[in-house]
């Protein structure tokens, strides 16, 4: 059997997780593409070979897998029966790198203790995407584990777009926007050549919209801008999360309503965003079918301020060729796109409803201007490219690598 690369995914309430196995030609192949869903309220590991077949469909209780590293040792226990061998390498998603970490590194138990500083940069997420390396380095020390970070597609931005207008020294510090869902952009990225060469070099405009959401505008296959800035709070309301409010909010917040520090972070990342302004869920199945008019002012608003962050990235680019719609809500929710689409069509974008109603790749009409576009996002392949590239370069004389 080939080698094999394990990409792990860790995120708030799951992990997801795909195996590569590394053909001859240096090609990937995915073999196994699965996740553990719902840990701590209703836990479930689901897997499925590389022709979709399910090899894998158990429930636990949340007794048994109340917390991450219980489904992390159900992960290995799974792994180790149906693979059989260790992978010959890891990558995994870590969500903030900092100013530091621009490209994929190689893991060790430095490093880790650098990326541990970035936890209240990202509370939700950066806990979760270290735990598994940290068991890793622990189990398996000699293993190679790559971080592939989710700010780093972002690091080339102009000075003007990372920054904040306070004092100086806080950038230096690393007060900046930093932008995330560089791994899904980069993907993007990679994909927009092949699937809508008309836009090639040009404008796009990306809407990342799954838990978290956010846009970025790219030219050329690079990050020019994105909604989101220090922490993954900024830019797009999402499914707990309000996107931009005024800081005055916060102090609001803390001066009148007594509010502590943790309450208040507590509240931004849990207890706002389409969850917040509903009253009923954060996930848009249960707001598109709902007669709530409290869902409908959630999606509307949803869509209000993607058609506005739309704009602001089109000024950044000087127009737009193309808008791309991505991940979870993105890759499935026409009504969504159809009312984001609406609110820019001062853009010269025009869907084609039936292309949007069946989730096309190319969704805008012939009539369109500006080509839209659905692109399924992989932020595993991702990841295990540039895991490839690592073990390619770890293989080489050390004169030669770059
Ligand atoms: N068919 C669908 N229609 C509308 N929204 C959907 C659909 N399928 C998934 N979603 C939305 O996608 C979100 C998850 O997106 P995903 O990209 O998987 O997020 P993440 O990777 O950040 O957990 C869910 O919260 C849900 O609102
Ligand atoms: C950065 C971020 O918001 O990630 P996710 O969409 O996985 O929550
Ligand atoms: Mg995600």
């Amino acid at each position: 059997m080939s080698d094999t690369i394990l990409v792990i995914n860790a995120g708030s309430s799951s992990i997801k997780f795909q195996l590569f196995a590394i053909a001859p030609e240096k090609q990937l192949d995915r073999r196994l593409r699965g996740q553990i869903e719902g840990i701590g309220t209703r836990p479930r590991l689901v897997a499925s070979d590389a022709t979709g077949q399910r090899v894998i469909d158990k429930v636990w209780g949340t007794d048994e897998v109340g917390e991450l590293h219980h489904a992390l040792d159900r992960l290995v226990v799974f792994l180790r029966e149906y693979v059989g061998r260790l992978p010959v390498a890891v990558g995994h998603r870590v969500v903030h790198g900092g100013p530091e970490f621009i490209e994929p590194t190689l893991l060790n138990s430095r490093v880790l203790d650098h990326l541990q500083r970035f936890v209240p940069l990202a509370p939700l997420h950066q806990p979760n995407n270290l735990a598994p390396i940290r068991i890793v380095l622990e189990r398996q020390p000699h293993l190679l584990q790559v971080a592939c970070f989710d700010t780093a597609f972002h690091r080339h931005h102009s000075e003007i777009a990372d920054r904040y207008a306070i004092p100086d020294r806080f950038y230096r510090e690393g007060v900046r926007r930093y932008g995330f869902h560089g791994l899904s952009y980069e993907y993007i990225a990679s994909r927009i050549p092949q699937v809508a060469p008309e836009i090639g070099d040009h404008r796009v405009v990306v809407a990342h919209l799954g838990s978290g959401a956010s846009m970025c505008a790219q030219q050329g296959g690079k990050s020019i801008e994105s909604s989101m800035g220090f922490t993954a709070l900024d830019g797009l309301p999402m499914g707990t999360r309000p996107g931009q409010i005024d800081a005055g909010v916060v102090l609001y917040l803390m001066n009148e309503k007594g509010m502590s520090v943790k309450d208040v972070e507590h509240f931004l990342y849990n207890d706002c965003g389409l969850k917040g302004l509903s009253g009923i869920s954060n996930d848009v199945r249960d707001l598109l079918s709902s007669v709530d008019p409290r869902a409908k002012l959630a999606l509307d608003y949803f869509a209000y301020r993607i058609a506005l962050f739309g704009g602001m990235l089109a000024t950044a680019l000087g127009g737009i060729d193309g808008l791309v719609f991505t991940a979870g809500i993105g890759e499935n929710a026409p009504a969504i796109r159809r009312a984001v689409v609406a609110r820019m069509s001062c853009f010269g974008i025009e869907l084609s409803e039936t292309a949007n109603g069946k989730n096309q790749l190319r969704i805008s009409s012939d009539a369109s201007r500006v080509g839209c576009y659905v692109v399924p996002t992989d932020e595993e392949l991702m990841i295990a490219r540039h895991t490839l590239q690592m073990l390619q370069m770890q293989k080489m004389p050390k004169e030669k690598r770059a």
